[in-house]
């Protein structure tokens, strides 16, 4: 990950990439409904390059000299949501970096936007997305899977005291998000309280009626 040269994205008028060209589907759902698992398996089977903007931030919080690094640190041990030229920023990074090098063009953006400003920003300067997939789940089942998580993440915000605190946030300030966008006709929502398997059965199927496919290997016979 480069560093962040510049925070200037947040101020450009027209988008970096068309949809045409790069495809965009944002992943949202509450603290542990099951956003990262489910991307894993939309990797393997779509092709997708996955960004987890939580972990970008993580990346950018432990690089040496990140003149971010403290202040991403407490955004995330409070659970709210770090300012979104940060993070639009990392993004916008990240994703040159795969078009450039790997040459993808789908991306599944996990955990993100957290906020309206975000999704403001990020659809005005970067690219509007195709559709956002939400995951629901009640906060009792997030919140057993999270204390589970924590027994071995290492994550700073894997405790009772965090998990409260961005359960919070994910209502109050990220709902909205989702509710903008349902508006919009573009929320596709999956239930996420079934095992894995199961919840991507029913991801698959939405996928399928979106017209997102996943990938066919070739096989060539001589
Ligand atoms: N459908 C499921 N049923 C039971 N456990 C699950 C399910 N999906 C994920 N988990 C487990 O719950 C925990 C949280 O899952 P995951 O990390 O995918 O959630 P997340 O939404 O990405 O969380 P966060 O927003 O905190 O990063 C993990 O330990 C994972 O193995
Ligand atoms: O757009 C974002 C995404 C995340 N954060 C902060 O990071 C933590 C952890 O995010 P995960 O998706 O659970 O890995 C989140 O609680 C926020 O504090 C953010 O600020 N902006």
């Amino acid at each position: 990950m480069p560093a962040i040269e510049s925070l200037g994205a947040a101020s450009r008028s027209s988008p970096l990439w068309s949809p045409d060209e790069v495809t965009v589907i944002f992943v949202l759902g509450g603290p542990g409904a099951g956003k990262g698992t489910q991307c894993a398996y939309l990797v393997s089977d779509y092709g997708f390059k996955h960004l987890s903007a939580g972990d970008l931030l993580r990346e950018e919080q432990d690089r040496p000299g990140s003149e971010f690094g403290e202040m991403i640190k407490t955004y995330i041990r409070e659970g709210t949501i770090v300012p979104m030229e940060v993070t639009v920023q990392l993004l916008e990074n990240a994703m040159k970096v795969a078009i450039e090098k790997e040459k993808k063009t789908l991306f599944l953006i996990d955990g993100f936007p957290r906020k309206l400003d975000q999704a403001h920003a990020f659809e005005r300067t970067v690219v509007p997305s195709k559709f956002t997939l939400f995951f629901d789940c009640p906060e009792d089942v997030m919140q057993e899977r999270l204390l589970n998580r924590g027994k071995t993440s290492g994550r700073a915000d894997d405790n009772i005291e965090s998990i409260k605190k961005r359960f919070r946030t994910f209502v109050e300030t990220s709902m909205p998000v989702v509710d903008e966008f349902e508006s919009q006709g573009k929320v596709v929502k999956i239930m996420a309280t079934a095992p894995p398997d199961e919840v991507y059965k029913n991801v698959q199927e939405k996928f399928k009626e979106r017209g997102v496919e996943p990938i066919t290997l070739k096989f060539v016979h001589n």
